[in-house]
């Protein structure tokens, strides 16, 4: 299911700069933005060449993205980004074939302009998959919760970064995504993340340490963790995997997802596996159960047209159906 434009608007979130905001109820599953990156890196050396590929109009929105309060660049110094520049400089500037601002790129960029770009970007790029970092013009408004009521994914069949609720949105609620890779991570770990990427402090519902629910989050993750912790000293000394007590593991990993809130991929996937262990140890029908919840996961937060939804259907193919 889509929405257009009509279903969401970006506005005012308070200290958190803009915001993307729901104008009615969202349904669960919903694909409230599909778009393509601005641009995307792999690694700080891409990040010179990839803004001097940029239209003007391009990095026209790029400027007008929010700029975090701490400048420190992601991936480059300001020595590396003046050194940028000045090898850019002497290097061929990309072809000129059109005056057309849409389509020409802007070509080269001044010291000043490019350590803008940089404190820009780092405010602004998402990890879309493989080690790549992309920066969109709307989808780059998108706050973060680590509880949060959408998801983004990358979806290659359409080359656009999609994003869906994964929970029912209501109207004037805040469209939230994690910015995180890891959704299960304690307090400490969490915020230690977000400073550095990004350079904030989150202060969502799980974030408030003084609040029950805050509280209450910190320590199921807490225990979790240190079971996990736990589990892996003791693996490190045997011969075979205990398939038994791995599986009850990954169980009390998805429980502590459900209890905290927490849906999408990370879920949906945990489900697989859990399906597919279920099958090794001889149970169908918690197989079938698991399958079906990772599947039904997978698709509220990809869509039916994404090559990852596909893949998850693949693996699921030895499960026998219900
Ligand atoms: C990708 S931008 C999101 C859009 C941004 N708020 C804007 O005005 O364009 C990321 C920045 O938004 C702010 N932000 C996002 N989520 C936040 C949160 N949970 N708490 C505080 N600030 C947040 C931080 O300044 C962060 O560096």
């Amino acid at each position: 299911m889509n929405v257009g434009a009509q279903h969401h608007e970006i506005r005012r979130a308070g200290a958190k700069g803009l915001g993307v905001f729901a104008t009615k109820l969202i349904p669960r599953g919903t694909r409230i933005l599909a778009e393509r990156p601005l641009f995307t890196v792999k690694s700080d050396r891409d990040l010179y060449p990839a803004l001097r590929s940029l239209t003007q109009k391009d990095r026209d929105h790029l400027k007008q993205l929010s700029l975090s309060e701490n400048k420190k660049p992601l991936f480059l110094d300001w020595a590396e980004a003046t050194w940028h520049v000045v090898r850019g400089a002497l290097s061929r500037p990309p072809a000129q074939t059109s005056d057309n601002s849409n389509t020409t790129p802007a070509g080269r960029i001044s010291l000043d302009d490019y350590k803008t770009f940089l404190a820009t970007f780092r405010n602004n790029n998402f990890n879309i998959g493989n080690g790549t970092r992309a920066t969109f013009r709307d989808i780059s408004r998108v706050n973060h919760s680590c509880v949060p009521n959408s998801q983004g994914n990358f979806n290659t069949a359409i080359g656009c970064f999609t994003v869906h609720a994964v929970r029912p949105i209501d109207q004037e609620q805040e469209i939230t995504i994690s910015y995180l890779d890891e959704h299960g991570a304690v307090r400490g770990v969490r915020q230690g993340q977000l400073f550095e990427s990004y350079g904030f402090e989150c202060n969502c519902p799980v974030c408030e340490p003084k609040t029950s629910r805050g509280r209450e989050s910190e320590r199921r993750r807490t225990a979790v963790r240190e079971r996990l912790m736990q589990y892996a000293e003791t693996a490190s000394q045997r011969r075979e995997p205990d398939l038994k007590m791995e599986l009850e593991l990954l169980l009390m990993l998805i429980r502590m997802l459900e209890e905290e809130g927490i849906a999408g991929r990370e879920l949906a996937t945990m489900y697989l596996s859990a399906a597919e262990g279920s099958l090794k140890l001889g149970d169908r029908k918690a197989a079938q159960r698991y399958s079906k919840l990772g599947l039904e996961m997978d698709e509220v937060c990809l869509g039916t047209d994404s090559p990852l939804f596909k893949e998850s259907l693949q693996r699921m193919r030895s499960i026998p159906r219900a």
